[in-house]
């Protein structure tokens, strides 16, 4: 599998303090890579670096992260921006309160498209309709037409998730998707991320508390402490075989998913 996203060696820095320390690890294409670690490790960080969201005072100090060619953290805010959304999208734990209470599900899906690409609204609306249909959302016209607080919080959620793959990114960074849904929902939620990269064939990395997601989703696992990676490599491995013991700690939470 061909790599698309590698980070070499960073270092993330916020008003010159490292909280990323020497980071190195590959995605490739169509792989799901979970990122672990406990609160403050650095996971939010490491997403938002591939997408040149760091804030004022954040910045890669050292290292690259490579995509397409292109060493992310020396792009230009106008060539970023092109890649944010289209090639790479990121979705939030409040993935659903990110939507506009006051337009529609469909004026939000058209603009954003639009935003990218020229099309109609009827183009739009036919693409959304499809993609709803493929993740067996029993009524995609209703929630076309709806308002975000017509549909519940678990809705909003998928909705978010819809959103950022209508573009087809090649990668979607998730932070912590699932935490704010109950258990039914998270294994919808799930679900719906591993079809989107059978059908898409997107690559994710997915940050998250949830063991019991990881274990359900992940092809690789990279456990993160203060900033520096404690363990990497294959799923299975260090889900079962954890070297190290603050892994085995992490793994100590009970799995709320298993893979199907
Ligand atoms: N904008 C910021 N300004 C200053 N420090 C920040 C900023 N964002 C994050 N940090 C610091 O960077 C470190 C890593 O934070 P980060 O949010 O990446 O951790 P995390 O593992 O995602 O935590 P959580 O699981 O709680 O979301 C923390 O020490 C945090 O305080």
């Amino acid at each position: 599998m061909k790599e698309i996203l590698s980070y070499q060696s960073v270092e993330v820095c916020f008003n010159g303090k490292a909280v990323i320390h020497d980071n190195s690890f590959v995605l490739h294409e169509g792989e799901i890579l979970g990122i672990v670690g406990e609160s403050g490790s650095g996971k939010s960080t490491l997403l938002k670096a591939a997408m040149g969201l760091l804030g004022n005072g954040g910045m890669v100090t050292k290292g690259d992260i490579w995509f397409e060619g292109k060493d992310i953290p020396d792009l230009p805010e106008g060539e970023l921006r092109q890649i944010r959304g289209e090639k790479i999208d990121m979705i939030f734990q409040d993935a659903g309160a990110s939507l506009c209470p006051i337009r529609t599900i469909g004026e939000q899906i058209y603009e954003s498209m639009c935003a990218h690409r020229k099309i109609s609204k009827a183009e739009a609306k036919e693409k959304a309709l499809e993609l709803f249909e493929k993740l067996n959302f029993k009524d995609g016209e209703r929630i076309w037409d709806s308002y975000s607080f017509e549909l519940s919080g678990g809705m909003n959620q998928r909705v978010g998730i819809v959103l950022a793959m209508l573009m087809q990114p090649q990668i979607l960074l998730a932070d912590e998707p699932t935490s704010a849904l109950d258990v039914a929902v998270q294994r919808q939620v799930v679900q719906e991320m591993l079809q989107l990269r059978e059908i898409f064939g997107t690559a994710i990395i997915l940050v998250t508390h949830d063991i019991g997601v990881v274990s359900a989703m992940a092809d690789t696992v990279l456990v993160l402490k203060d900033g520096h990676i404690v363990e990497y490599g294959e799923a299975a491995k260090i889900l079962n075989n954890p070297e190290k013991e603050y892994t085995q700690k992490l793994l100590a939470a009970v799995p709320k998913l298993r893979r199907a």
